[in-house]
């Protein structure tokens, strides 16, 4: 029996967020749904979802900020609901969805200030805002900062105290795409050194090839949970093939690729549109080569994000 014990305290020491069943409501509101979850340290981790599934209430409760009705949480194998969580508490870093700044303070007095509330070292100050593009800006007051310089301002104060863990909710809400590309290359940074992120954004596009991994919320619960590509494959979500043709060799093309299982077919500027499972790849490509010099062009696109996060909403219809 000890053994067992002292296999599941390792793997809880292993673990940076472990989530044992937990749940939150709000009066007749369900927020959070009995969610079970385990995010190594180390991992670029996206959690997605509709407005109202529960992301900023589950952060929260990760965070000790507001208490679980039920459940366990544990970050860094110790409970958010401890006595020991203080200590704990300056091992994170929180970016909340709306950062409140004061716009009488310069940049670099508004770190400075976070920092006094953190109990982190002044000094970090001037290169964490060097770090997030605003040294620069570090003496103008808040006021004269733009959306985005604001938003870069709320990831600074995030990364005082050099965190372990950083939550950040919908961190690139105001960012050009230059700052966006700058903070995941912050991000990845961080990671590297063995920093584990979690991060809410509605911009699947920007999370897809970014994340190691995600779970995708649906009113309240944990509908989905991996890599990308292994939610293409548990989904069996389509792939979709786009044949260059002719008018006349596309409807050639679409007889002879109707007489497959599974896969359907549009017609599309380019010719044809072909949606077919993964399994019926390799058939469909067969079918466009034998059309030989008739093809013009073939590209094949695994299916979004966004597709997997609508094919999850259909199956749940
Ligand atoms: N303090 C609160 N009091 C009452 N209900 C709340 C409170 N905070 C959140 N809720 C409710 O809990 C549910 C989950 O809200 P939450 O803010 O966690 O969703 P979200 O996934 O972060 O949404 P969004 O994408 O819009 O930020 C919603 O129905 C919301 O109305």
């Amino acid at each position: 029996m000890n053994g067992v014990t002292n296999i599941s305290n390792d793997e809880r020491h292993g673990a940076a967020i472990e989530l044992r069943s937990v749940s939150k409501s709000y009066g007749a509101i369900q927020a959070v749904d009995r969610v079970d979850l385990r995010v190594e340290r180390g991992e670029i981790f996206g959690l997605i979802g509709h407005n109202g599934a529960g992301k900023s209430t589950l952060f929260k409760m990760m965070l000790g900020l507001t208490p679980a009705s039920s459940g366990e949480i544990l970050i860094n194998g110790g409970s958010v609901a401890g006595k020991g969580f203080r200590a704990t508490r300056r091992a994170l870093g929180y970016l909340p969805e709306n950062v409140v700044l004061y716009d009488n303070l310069s940049g670099l007095e508004t770190l400075k200030f976070f920092a006094r509330l953190k109990g982190a070292d002044l000094k970090q100050c001037a290169p964490t805002l060097e770090r997030v593009g605003l040294a620069h800006a570090g003496n103008r007051p808040l006021r004269e900062y733009s959306k985005g310089m604001r938003q870069r301002l709320g990831f600074a104060q995030a990364l005082l105290g050099k965190p372990q863990v950083l939550f950040l909710d919908e961190p690139t809400n105001g960012l050009d795409p230059q700052a966006i590309r700058d903070f995941y290359f912050v991000l990845r940074d961080l990671r590297d050194s063995g920093v584990t992120i979690l991060i809410t954004s509605h911009i699947l596009a920007e999370l897809q090839e970014r994340v190691d991994r995600l779970a995708i919320m649906v009113a309240g619960r944990i509908q989905a949970l991996g890599t990308v590509q292994g939610l293409r494959e548990q989904q069996q979500a389509p792939l979709q093939i786009e044949l260059r043709l002719s008018e006349v060799d596309a409807v050639f093309a679409r007889q002879a690729l109707s007489e497959l299982n599974g896969v359907s077919c549009s017609s599309s500027t380019l010719g044809l549109s072909v949606s077919c499972p993964r399994e019926a790849k390799l058939a469909v490509l067969g079918v466009a080569t034998g059309l030989g010099a008739r093809l013009l062009d073939l590209t094949i696109a695994e299916p979004s994000l966004e597709d997997l996060f609508f094919e999850l909403g259909k199956a749940r219809e």
